[in-house]
């Protein structure tokens, strides 16, 4: 059973509570502009909070990650763990007086052509009763961010495989893995860093590498890899920028395709910035990769009861898995486009003719113009714009992305100085126009239907 309410917003509904939600909270309050933060989890920073590991530390440098208006406090180590980051952003809401609504998980957000307005719909598991909540409002800023949802792969044969098996997202220490044969699947930051976990608990990992990846050094002569690249992408093309970094990770760390760790075609910062893969920045995995201590393995063939069957034929006898298979967005999940529904009858319709009579190649341009039509028009259908940075924060109809440019905080907090900048300068000259009329509407945030 659930009990409604709708909510007029004077002002932006932000969906998202983690850094890209508070970032642009706090920018709008820089400027005066009211809104309300809509956030699933029952905490701020709720990936941070719940879905990562013990040891974590930032990987980049201290003055990356910080938030706009709002310094780290000067005690923090170059690379501060994910206490102090929580620490850090817990003191950011207080300070810019940040209330988000937890417990609440945008179930829906759709565009009303006709009053110019956003429906956003929520269901609120706050008290005994869940409660739907329908907010309205001119503006909508997506935060929900990168890593939303995890990705879990299938594979042939887990069912039956008999042992633990967990994401990245839900590991927290090596401590009850002692002794044990682990198998983790994926070779990302977090495979790398859950794989040198395991070793430091006395656990024996595999690591699946199925493609190839750039290892690189965290730090080149003393100084931040990260901080060097944005240093020389002052003056040089990125290509030459990529190959000087691999020049450095080549000196430092020797030749990484020696232990499988076959690089990508492209260099490191393209294939971040064309296909979001982040490069691993190595704080200890590879000296324990080079001395045998974590085993690279091939691609997974599939799996069976206690055992786990690579594509180069190997078998090996494992006790529990770990799926460091990254993360997506789930904006496509909730963010509705007005034109959803008609496109959606006729994708089905096309797909049918198209088994029916078999003109596949005509058919598919038709599939394609369907599929382009139920994007949204900021957001493709993996849940990030499809305009790249710095160009994807703003779409029509007052939407908004923050923290979605793949440039990690750095690139979230630029975000969030845009869209507060644009809302508020549309904020203040509606309510410049409104104001006589709706004073008394306008005098509080919300105001309850
Ligand atoms: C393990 C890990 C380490 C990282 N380390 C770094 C680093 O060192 N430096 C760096 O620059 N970047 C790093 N990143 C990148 C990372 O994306 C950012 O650090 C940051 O957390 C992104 O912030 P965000 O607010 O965009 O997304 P998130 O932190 O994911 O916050 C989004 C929030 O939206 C909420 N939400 C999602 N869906 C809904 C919904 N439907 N309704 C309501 N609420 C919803 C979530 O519960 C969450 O609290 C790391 C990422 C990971 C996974
Ligand atoms: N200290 C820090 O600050 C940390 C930061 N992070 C960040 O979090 C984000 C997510 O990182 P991460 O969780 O590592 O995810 P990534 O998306 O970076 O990596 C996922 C890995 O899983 C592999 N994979 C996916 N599916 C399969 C499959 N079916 N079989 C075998 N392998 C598979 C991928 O291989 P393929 O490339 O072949 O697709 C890739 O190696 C990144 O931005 C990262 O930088 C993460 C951990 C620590
Ligand atoms: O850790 C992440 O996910 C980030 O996005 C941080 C980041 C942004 N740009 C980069 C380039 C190289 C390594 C990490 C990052």
């Amino acid at each position: 059973m659930f009990t409604r309410r709708c909510i007029w917003v004077n002002g932006p509904v932000i969906v998202g509570a983690g850094p890209s939600g508070l970032a642009v909270g706090a920018c709008l309050k820089n400027r005066g502009v009211p809104f309300v933060v809509l956030e699933r989890a029952d905490c701020i920073a709720s990936l941070w909070q719940k879905r990562t590991y013990d040891r974590l530390k930032l990987h980049l440098p201290k003055q990356f990650c910080q938030l706009p208006y709002f310094p780290f406090p000067d005690d923090f180590p170059e690379y501060p763990t994910k206490y102090q980051f929580i620490n850090y952003l817990e003191s950011y809401a207080k300070h810019f007086d940040i209330n988000p609504n937890f417990n609440e998980t945008v179930q829906s957000a759709k565009y009303d052509e006709t009053f110019g307005l956003w429906r956003v719909k929520t269901i609120s598991a706050s008290g005994l009763i869940p409660v739907e909540i329908e907010y309205i409002c001119r503006w909508l800023a997506v935060a929900t961010g990168e890593n939303a949802e995890k990705v879990v792969p299938e594979f042939e044969g887990l069912t039956d495989f008999g042992g633990p098996v967990a994401h990245a997202c839900d590991y927290k220490s090596g401590k009850s893995y002692c002794g044990e044969r682990v198998l983790v699947v994926g070779c990302g930051n977090s495979g790398m860093e859950v794989s040198l976990d395991l070793c430091n608990h006395n656990a024996k990992p595999s690591m699946v590498v199925r493609s190839s990846v750039h290892v690189l050094p965290r730090e080149v002569f003393g100084k931040s890899t990260f901080e060097f690249a944005v240093s020389m992408m002052k003056w040089l093309p990125l290509w030459l920028v990529d190959k000087l970094l691999l020049i450095f990770a080549y000196l430092i760390l020797g030749n990484t395709e020696k232990y499988g760790l076959k690089r990508p075609c492209l260099g490191p910062l393209e294939l971040k910035n064309t296909a979001g893969k982040t490069p691993v920045l190595d704080i200890g995995a590879l000296r324990k990769i080079k001395s045998g201590k974590i085993k690279i393995v091939p691609g997974i063939k599939k799996f069976s009861r206690g055992k786990v069957e690579l594509l180069n034929g190997q078998t090996l006898e494992i006790d529990s898995v770990i799926l460091a298979t990254g993360y997506r967005s789930n904006v496509p999940s909730w963010l509705k486009t007005y034109a959803i529904t008609c496109v959606r009858n006729l994708r089905t319709v096309v797909t049918t003719l198209q088994v029916l009579f078999l003109i596949y190649s005509k058919i598919k341009i038709l599939i394609n113009v369907c599929n382009y039509l139920q994007e949204n028009e900021l957001f493709s259908n993996d849940g990030v714009p499809k305009n790249p940075f710095p160009n994807g924060w703003k779409g029509s109809g007052g939407l908004y992305a923050v923290g979605f440019t793949r440039r990690g905080l750095s690139g979230a907090s630029l975000d969030a100085i845009s869209v507060a900048h644009d809302i508020a300068h549309a904020w203040k000259d509606e309510t410049k126009q409104t104001k006589k009329s709706f004073a008394a509407r306008h005098r509080r945030c919300i105001s309850h239907f």
